[in-house]
């Protein structure tokens, strides 16, 4: 059967995970077949130069593809079928205020979770909704796979904003997860794997995992993860290719499991029930966002610009990753109704069905092209309602925040997190978070 040929514009064609998402989609050209690729991006500067050298991949690699960059929404956004959008309003200058801001205060910042991941969503909801409106302005029927971050505030923005928009949001934190307890597994692949997971984004557990003959995995990962948390047994004997901040979070998820032991958490649960530990693990002179522009934002540009210089992309040092491998997934499983089984973010709708319906959950999906149809995941324990009612109701305060350009709304939201002491903290945070995000936040009253 011939496939129909794909035209993808690349929202935030800037971001350091372009050039995998570009080499992923060269990789899978036979499952998913492309006419055109579209770059999108605000900087025109930063797009240039990963844009230069994807003009190098494709003229040596697959010169039948038409390649294209702008900062013009209607040459970027005409005549496409999916926009796949990863953009990070304010770029790394301002996740670095989110994570060094609060700090000042003994508090955790983190990019998506906690008061810097309510900074950052009250940056992003308007940079997506109006990616979402040149989408149906220029492409009405086009999908948006959407990976810009906070996903979880984003997906609540772009349910009560956009309701009908034909808009995923995804994550590819299980993804990296699984990938990890493959490996732990002896498995060759995740996708050997079939599980059950429920939660928020950033804040869910696997409560089920079999192969395909339906064996029971759990029992084997929950031996290990309670001893180990995600590290690998390659990394444990010290092949280790990890970060280490991301060796440390993969360590720390074992003291997270143990606050459920039937269940495997995500990662991110950790800011959660340890903040403490966090923040003093955190150095505010050098958070994350110091770590990621030193190191990955560092090496895509100067690798990019070092193929544009030579004018070849023979010795490429630009790999796809699991961030590339779903997207392109899910992009199939809808162009071509794959029936593809992955886990999404939805309205809840009865999925989880003690929890709040109108509430954005991640869940296992059954994808085709009429989009996601959620998996049931029956009633959840009171554990994990206490916790996801609080969080969600978090979620939800800062989507209020950002649509009434209420303070006291999100003075509410950073009250009600968990990861924030008390209410004089939250608002010495907030007061310090408004000043920094003028150019960028509603003006709150
Ligand atoms: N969902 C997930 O699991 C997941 C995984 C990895 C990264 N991400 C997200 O992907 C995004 C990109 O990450 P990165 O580290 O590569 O960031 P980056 O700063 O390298 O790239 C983001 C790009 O978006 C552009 N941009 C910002 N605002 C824009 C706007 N309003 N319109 C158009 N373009 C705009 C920037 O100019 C930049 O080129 C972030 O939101 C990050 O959190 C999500
Ligand atoms: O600190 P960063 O920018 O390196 O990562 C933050 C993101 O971390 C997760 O994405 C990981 C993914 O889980 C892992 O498998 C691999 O693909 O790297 C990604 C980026 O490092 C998380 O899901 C994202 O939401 C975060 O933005
Ligand atoms: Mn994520």
């Amino acid at each position: 059967m011939t496939l129909k040929k794909q035209s993808i514009v690349v929202a935030g064609g800037g971001s350091t995970f372009t050039p995998g998402i570009v080499m992923m989609l060269l990789e899978n050209l036979d499952k998913f077949p492309i006419r055109s690729l579209k770059f999108y991006d605000n900087d025109k500067e930063r797009q240039k130069q990963i844009a230069d050298a994807t003009e190098v991949i494709i003229k040596e690699r697959a010169p039948e593809i038409e390649f294209k960059a702008t900062t013009d929404p209607e040459e970027a956004f005409t005549d496409v079928d999916f926009v796949m959008a990863h953009i990070r309003v304010g770029k790394y200058a301002m996740r670095e205020k989110d994570e060094k801001i609060p700090m000042k205060y003994g508090v955790i910042g983190q990019e998506t979770c906690g008061p810097g991941g309510i900074a950052y969503g009250m940056r992003s909801i308007g940079g997506v909704v109006e990616i979402i409106d040149y989408m149906e302005k220029y492409s009405p029927d086009a999908w948006m796979l959407n990976y810009s971050n906070p996903a979880a505030i984003v997906a609540e923005a772009t349910r009560r904003l956009r309701p009908d928009s034909k808009i995923i949001n995804i994550c590819d934190m299980p993804v990296g997860i699984e990938l990890r307890m493959a490996e732990v597994l002896g498995l060759e692949s995740r996708k050997e794997m079939d599980v059950r997971y429920y939660g928020l984004n950033h804040f869910g557990w696997w409560t089920d995992i079999r192969d395909k003959e339906g064996n029971d995995l759990m029992p084997k990962l929950i031996d290990w993860v309670k001893e180990h948390g995600y590290i690998t047994p390659k990394e444990l004997e010290g092949a280790s290719e990890e970060e280490p901040s991301w060796e440390y979070t993969f360590g720390k998820a074992k003291e997270v499991q143990w606050l459920d032991p039937d269940t495997l958490p995500n990662t991110y649960l950790k800011y959660y029930f340890y903040p403490q530990d966090e923040a003093e693990h955190s150095d505010i002179n050098y958070t994350r966002a110091n770590e990621v522009m030193d190191n990955r934002e560092k090496h895509v540009f100067s690798e990019c610009n070092r193929i544009s210089n030579i004018k070849t992309a023979e010795d490429a040092k630009l790999v796809a990753d699991d961030h590339a491998s779903y997207i392109v997934d899910l992009a199939r499983a809808i162009a071509y109704n794959t029936k593809e089984r992955m886990l999404l973010i939805v309205p809840n709708h009865g999925v989880i069905e003690n929890f709040d319906a109108e509430g954005m959950v991640e869940v296992p999906c059954i994808v085709g092209s009429q989009g996601p149809e959620p998996m049931t995941q029956g009633s959840i324990p009171r554990f994990q309602k206490g916790l996801m009612e609080q969080q969600v109701a978090v979620e939800k305060l800062v989507v209020d925040a950002w649509i009434t350009g209420s303070y006291q709304k999100l003075w509410q939201a950073l009250t009600l997190s968990r990861i924030v002491p008390n209410a004089r903290v939250a608002k010495q945070i907030l007061d310090d978070l408004i000043e920094a995000n003028e150019d960028f936040w509603p003006v709150l009253k």
